[in-house]
């Protein structure tokens, strides 16, 4: 018998949804797939009702483009696929031409772990409109998601105020695929380390664990669990002190924690994980200073998140180290980052550009034309608003930004204020020109602009609101393509 095995698809250009391959075959029956076409990738609304969201999932989005290309293995297969009549739905003239298919286009991307806001492009894909569209779904795969754990992790980290958060997900994630990329989203977002160790193997993420309750209860007694933890692992001593009485469970670590000093070892710490977090953790703090520990650090875990994390933090928790797991990287409140991919500009090659609005009954969900960019104002080191603006026709210096929602609402960006485009080249004519930060690199990064924001942004209730708005320009060509596309005159 053998094994069914899953072997890792991140590359596969089946990693899509069906009706991008019946649109690509539609392009290439209509011979129009090599029209030019701009897509962008964003989404319309910070998860969490957070006022930030950090930009997570390109490494992965790079990967995929540099790899396109159909196999034996996936022709094979799309052969299979019949239409309602039973006869095949790609004529093998396409599969011939799919054999041959590689990405050849421009992408420009935010890097990650930037700051990033509603509406602006975190991705920008320019080329041959086959390309672009046979992208999309394997694209917000992994911006989409990552985007959301690394955003989720930074709001954790943010209330636990700089002590470290350990990332407890893998046994509660959804799948093998999820708890990899959480754990990566996660460390991007500021978690110190990972208890998942094939993460720690495959991305480099540091690996930290104490122990669980089975291996006290496989003992007589609570006190023989700890001494035997202590002389196996001297280098490496939490104890969970829950399983029966808590308080008691603390005083037997302490008693642990003297062998180890006689020993020529110190105790790390203890492990609350049940019960008033508040209360035993400030009931365990007392005895571990009075018996001579005031160094060994309380870990906390249960269902925490930045809520109850910062709701602890209130009570005077005496918690040292946040272990946090399911709410994290299931995302739990909001399990999926609406972001969408969307036709901003097509044009036949050599041609003018024409640019296109996606209409909509909300006018915050009519989409923006153009080739777009966003521009990051920065004063005295604080973001203090985004442009997004058409590269196509940017009038030079523009530094007035329209609210979309509200054309009365504008702002004028200070004449002193450093600015950033956000979007960087990464693809250029199908090759990649894009020096991949290393995943420090990219942790680091999202902390120094996480620092850069001002406090009432990253405020976990009701947050101020980031400006970010259109260049009058391109309010004005979206206010024309939607007229024109309501007929009206
Ligand atoms: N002082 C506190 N303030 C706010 N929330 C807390 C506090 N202490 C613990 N919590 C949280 O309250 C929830 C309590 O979970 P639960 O009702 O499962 O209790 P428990 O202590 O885990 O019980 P059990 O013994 O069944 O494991 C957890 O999410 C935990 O993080
Ligand atoms: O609560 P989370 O944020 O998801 O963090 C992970 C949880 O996983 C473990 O519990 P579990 O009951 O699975 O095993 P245990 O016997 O080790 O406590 C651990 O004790 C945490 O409570
Ligand atoms: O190391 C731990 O304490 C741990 C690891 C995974 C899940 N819960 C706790």
């Amino acid at each position: 018998m053998t094994l069914a095995t899953r072997p890792c698809f991140h590359e596969s250009p089946l990693l899509t949804d069906l009706y991008q391959l019946t649109m690509a075959y539609g392009y290439w029956k209509t011979g129009t797939a090599h029209k030019e076409a701009v897509f962008h990738l964003f989404f319309r609304k910070a998860p969490f009702k957070s006022g930030y969201t950090i930009a997570a999932g390109l490494a992965d989005a790079i990967t995929w483009l540099r790899n396109l290309r159909f196999g034996p293995q996936e022709l094979s297969y799309l052969a299979t696929l019949v239409g309602n009549d039973g006869k095949p739905l790609f004529e093998a003239a396409f599969l011939k031409y799919l054999r041959a298919f590689r990405f050849t286009g421009d992408v420009d991307a935010v890097p990650e772990g930037t700051v990033v806001f509603p509406n602006e492009p975190l991705l920008r894909i320019k080329g041959p409109i086959i390309e672009g569209q046979l992208a999309e779904t394997a694209l917000l795969n992994f911006i989409n998601f990552q985007t959301l754990i690394a955003t989720k992790a930074a709001r954790i980290c943010e209330a636990a105020q700089g002590e470290p958060v350990l990332e407890f997900g893998l046994r509660r994630a959804q799948g093998v695929d999820g708890a990899l990329a959480a754990s990566r989203s996660a460390y991007i977002g500021g978690c110190a380390a990972t208890s998942n160790v094939l993460a720690g193997q495959v991305f480099g993420i540091p690996v930290k664990g104490t122990h669980a309750h089975s291996w006290v209860m496989s003992f007589d007694d609570e006190a023989e669990a700890f001494q035997a933890y202590a002389e196996a692992m001297p280098n490496n001593s939490v104890f969970l002190v829950d399983t029966y009485d808590t308080l008691e469970g603390v005083r037997r670590a302490v008693a642990a924690g003297r062998w180890l000093r006689d020993n020529g070892h110190e105790m790390v710490g203890i492990r609350l994980d049940s019960g008033d977090l508040a209360y035993l953790s400030i009931e365990a703090r007392k005895i571990l200073d009075e018996a001579g520990f005031p160094d060994a650090v309380i870990v906390a875990s249960n269902d925490l998140d930045e809520h109850i994390i910062a709701s602890l933090k209130q009570q005077g928790a005496k918690i040292g180290l946040w272990g946090v797991g399911t709410k994290l990287v299931t995302a739990y409140d909001q399990p999926a980052l609406g972001g969408v991919y969307k036709l901003a500009a097509t044009r036949v090659p050599g041609g003018e550009w024409e640019f296109k609005v996606k209409l909509s009954e909300q006018s915050i969900k009519i989409s923006n034309p153009g080739i777009l960019q966003a521009r990051r104002f920065t004063k005295g080191g604080e973001f203090i608003g985004d442009m997004i603006f058409n590269e196509e026709a940017m009038p030079l210096n523009t530094r007035m930004i329209v609210d979309p929602a509200d054309v009365t609402r504008r702002k004028v960006m200070p004449a002193d204020a450093v600015a950033d485009d956000l979007l960087v080249p990464v693809f250029r004519g199908g090759e990649l020109v894009y020096a991949a930060p290393t995943l420090e690199d990219i942790r680091a990064r999202a902390r120094e602009q996480l620092d850069r924001l001002y406090g009432g942004t990253k405020r976990l209730l009701n947050p101020h609101e980031y400006p970010v708005g259109l260049e009058p320009g391109l309010f004005d060509l979206k206010t024309q393509l939607v007229f024109k596309n309501r007929k009206v005159a």
